[in-house]
């Protein structure tokens, strides 16, 4: 049986100033810093194996902050990939590595791309467009926002990489924590819970509040937090 994990980054601040954000890469407020430290607490006891973020700060820091609450001893090790620099060989010791927790960092996982509107303002833009279209743009499926991803596009890459690196560790009854985005993770949701798309525009995540699943024999099961 595996644990997974799902966050979306605490508060950014462009959250708080109602930007729309995607790719652009902006660091938590005090606020988003005690919502990841809020979570953590809540999920002190959980024995994480693995953990995965995508390659934006705010879910970085979330995920750092989160496990900095954890009781379980282990340290964080950013995993980085290889070829982007000098690489050196790292000899641990077996009790070394039994207390290292691997941090993947990759791009599978971003927030969707807002195209044109990243940096403009939430309001504004329903005020210049009406408010079913920025509707549409933000919580369809399938129509993506100008020059930006829609969710299904989202999908294509969140989708694969979900169930060819993250699965299989689940298979292998490892316990997993996602840090990602309010649309990286929807994508991820609806995959999990069978969504439909005309239902997904229903579906909103709130900054730094974990959704867990157990997974097993292949299902997963919606779990109360620890
Ligand atoms: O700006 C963004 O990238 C996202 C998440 O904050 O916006 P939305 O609320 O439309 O999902």
């Amino acid at each position: 049986m595996g644990l997974l994990v799902l966050v979306r980054h605490g508060q950014s601040d462009w959250n708080k100033k109602n930007l729309f954000t995607g790719w652009v890469d902006i660091p938590l407020t005090d606020k988003g810093i005690e919502e990841a430290m809020k979570a953590g607490k809540s999920l002190a006891s959980v024995p994480f194996d693995i953990v995965y973020t995508s390659t934006q700060i705010r879910a970085i820091e979330t995920a750092m902050l989160l496990l900095a609450e954890n009781t379980s001893q282990k340290t964080p090790e950013i995993v980085h990939k290889k070829g982007k620099m000098k690489e050196w060989t790292t000899i641990y010791s077996e009790k070394t590595q039994h207390e290292m927790l691997p941090v993947f960092i990759d791009w599978h996982l971003n927030e969707r791309y807002y195209g044109e509107l990243q940096g403009k303002n939430k309001q504004e833009m329903v005020e210049e467009f009406g408010e079913e279209q920025v509707h549409q743009w933000r919580r369809s499926f399938a129509t993506p926002p100008p020059n930006g991803e829609s969710l299904k596009d989202t999908s294509e890459r969140t989708i694969p990489y979900f169930k060819n690196e993250i699965i299989p560790q689940l298979e292998h009854d490892k316990n997993i924590l996602i840090s990602a985005h309010g649309n990286s993770l929807r994508s991820i949701i609806m995959e999990i819970e069978n969504i439909a798309q005309e239902d997904i525009p229903n579906l909103e995540l709130p900054t730094g509040k974990p959704i867990c699943y157990t997974y097993k024999s292949h299902e997963f099961s919606k779990d109360k937090i620890a």
